[in-house]
């Protein structure tokens, strides 16, 4: 059982809306981080992500349920470990007039961190040559991972990360996840929230999915899609026929025009085997890249139609 580092229990949020309803923003979360790698938190917008890292960094109060990080019971436990986490939540404010170096300088002198660090933290986030350059100057992009330099000046083992990409264009998004990739390779744990999907699989070892402030899915990134796999099949002659003998076979089998037969397996052998002995010849046989969109966006819907009543079953602990 790996070390947690963020673990939470029946965590629940609930505020009173204006005409004095309850909304359930967090219903009963259990969240369990890994030490080591890139989490990824995802969610369709309002879904609870921001509720719960606000509730982990004691800026909310849980209606109920418990969370530790490093294993310490928070928020009682907070000022011992916060000094391992740093955050990104808010726009940081930084001083527009001054240089990018010249704010980093300011806080780390507020936190008692060294120049050296400084430097370091600009390297590690790819400012390196733009330092001098006023906050002002900066393209949202780089304030972002100005933003995350900041966290880095205390040297945490904890990064959270609330949406960076938020309002980037893809280059932008690009050097976030480089910057990203960066610190889960030097051993930082990052939790990252996010709803965009694609940017994510591509840093993130582990995910869990919330719909409506539930747990859908937690696990490895492998193992979330593992699940997922199909083929394409393509039989110029007779697709229906072949639909008919793939079905027969116990196979999954959707018809997408064209000749062209989705077929969900793991196994292409069973495919070939079941067309071959009906004497049908495919043309064409590819895997359907498996991704976390079309993981998040099935499981998404089913939870909107009321059908993902379990959260799905993958275990990393
Ligand atoms: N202070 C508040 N008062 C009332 N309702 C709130 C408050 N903060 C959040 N909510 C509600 O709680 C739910 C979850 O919001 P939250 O911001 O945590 O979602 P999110 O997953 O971070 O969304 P996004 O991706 O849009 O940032 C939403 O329905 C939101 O309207």
């Amino acid at each position: 059982m790996s070390e947690l580092v963020i673990e939470t229990e029946g965590l629940r949020k609930e505020f009173r809306t204006r005409r004095g309803a309850r909304r359930v923003a967090v219903a009963d979360l259990d969240l369990a981080v890994p030490r080591g790698g890139v989490h990824g938190f995802l969610g369709p917008n309002g879904s609870g992500k921001t509720t719960t890292i606000r509730m982990l960094l004691g800026l909310a109060r849980p209606t109920r349920g418990s969370m530790r990080l490093f294993g310490e019971p928070v928020p009682r436990r907070l000022p011992v470990v916060i000094g391992r986490v740093g955050a990104v939540v808010e726009s940081p404010k930084f001083s527009p007039n001054l240089t990018a170096r010249r704010n980093l300088l300011l806080l780390a002198r507020t936190i008692g961190a060294g120049d050296d660090q400084v430097d370091a933290a600009v390297e590690t986030v790819g400012l390196t040559g733009r330092e001098r350059d006023r906050y002002k100057s900066f393209s949202l992009g780089m304030k972002q991972r100005l933003a995350i330099a900041a966290t880095l000046l205390k040297d945490p083992d904890l990064l959270i990360l609330d949406e960076p990409t938020n309002g980037l264009d893809p280059a932008g998004i690009r050097e976030i996840r480089d910057t990203i990739r960066t610190l889960g390779e030097r051993g930082v744990t990052v939790l990252l929230s996010s709803h965009i999907l694609a940017e994510v699989q591509q840093v993130c070892t582990s995910a869990t999915i919330i719909g409506n402030g539930r747990l859908l899915a937690s696990g490895t990134v492998a193992d979330l899609l593992a699940g997922d796999a199909a083929f394409r099949v393509r039989v110029p002659d007779d697709p229906a026929r072949a639909a008919g003998v793939l079905a027969a076979a116990g196979l999954s089998t959707t018809a997408e025009g064209d000749g062209q037969l989705r077929v969900e397996t793991d196994r292409p052998e069973s495919i070939t085997r079941a067309l071959a002995e009906a004497g049908i010849w495919l043309s064409e046989l590819s895997p359907v890249r498996a991704d976390l969109e079309a993981f998040f966006l099935d499981l998404t819907a089913q939870d909107r139609l009321g059908t993902a009543a379990a959260p799905a079953e993958v275990g990393t602990r």
